[in-house]
């Protein structure tokens, strides 16, 4: 608790004017009465050995300064001229209070505080609360719309699956076959990097042949659609300057595409190479080529594919 001091200067100031000086004890009553709103002083001295009683009184209400409990305690001091001591040889506390309403006064913002802050934690809590419920719902329906996704493309992938198993098309091989063919995906055996993933030349001894093995990229969601539909339309496709797709595997995420072998890589290699060197003649037949195979992805196949990437 902080100590305070009621100061009455002003009007109300009164010096006291008795000496304390004689070694003599002195008594002093110090009453106040709330409802009068009275200060009063009493103090014994003595005058020509004889004891007096002076009487100090001042009108104060001391519920403006003091809250409702306080402590009380001596202060004094002697002044710069005098060194003295002195001593308190008893004392005594007695009160008649009573709380009076105006003293309440003061508690009343306290409990409507706690009210406040009672409010404010139930509003704040089940507003919490709501967004926790609001938040938990999202995620939950996106986490489930997410997983309808990806079984939709999980089950394009089936059908594919379901529709080849019975045509002369492109073969299911399993992932141990093909692994085993590539060496196990080795670095050493990729021929090329494609937009979904890499190429990786292997050996399918049922074919005695080379073939060129696509790894779709496990982390695109592109990358299956893609697959679905590369497997479904150009698997049906056959021109002289279209790499025949041979086979197909499906492992959990693992796509895998498998094409015949083309030993002299790509057409962008040829035309792109240092120090190349293409006749016009071969560059005539290049572009025939690719307009002979384009006319039949557009117009002479029972479906028009667009290549759209060349
Ligand atoms: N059948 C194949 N035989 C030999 N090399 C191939 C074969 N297919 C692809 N490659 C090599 O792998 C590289 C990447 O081929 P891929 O088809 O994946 O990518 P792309 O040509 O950029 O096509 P996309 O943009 O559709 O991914 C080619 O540039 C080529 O060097």
């Amino acid at each position: 608790m902080s100590p305070k001091g009621l100061n009455s200067r002003g009007s109300a100031s009164k010096i006291y004017n008795e000496r304390i000086l004689d070694g003599q004890i002195n008594e002093a009553w110090i009453s106040y009465t709330s409802s009068a709103t009275n200060l009063t002083v009493f103090f014994t001295s003595f005058s020509e050995n004889k004891t007096s009683i002076k009487c100090l009184w001042h009108e104060v209400d001391l519920s403006k300064y003091f809250s409702e409990k306080v402590n009380f305690g001596f202060s004094a001091a002697t002044g710069r001229r005098y060194w003295e001591i002195h001593t308190i040889h008893s004392w005594n506390f007695s009160s008649s209070i009573r709380i009076n309403p105006l003293y309440t006064k003061p508690l009343r913002p306290e409990k409507k505080n706690s009210k406040q802050l009672v409010v404010g934690l139930v509003l704040g809590g089940s507003g919490l609360a709501c967004i926790l419920v609001i938040g938990m719902t999202f995620l939950w329906f996106r986490f489930k719309s997410e997983g309808k996704a990806v079984k939709n493309e999980e089950n394009d992938v089936f059908m594919v699956h379901y529709e080849f198993e019975n045509e002369t098309g492109p073969k299911n091989y399993s992932y141990e076959t093909l692994s085993t063919a590539t060496k196990n995906f080795a670095e050493s055996e990729k021929v090329g990097q494609g937009g979904f993933g890499g190429v990786y030349k292997g050996f399918l001894s049922n074919l005695d042949s080379n073939v060129a093995v696509k790894r779709i990229s496990k982390g695109s969601k592109q990358g299956i659609k893609e697959y679905a539909s590369e497997v479904k339309i150009i698997g049906r496709l056959r021109h002289r300057n279209l790499v025949k797709l041979i086979g197909w595997c499906h492992k959990e995420k693992e796509l895998l595409l498998v094409y015949e072998f083309m030993p002299n890589g790509s057409l962008g290699y040829h035309l792109f190479k240092d120090n190349m060197f293409l006749t016009w003649m071969t560059r005539y037949n290049i572009v025939r080529g690719l307009a002979s195979s384009l006319l039949n992805l557009h117009e002479e196949w029972e479906q028009c594919v667009l290549h759209t990437d060349i």
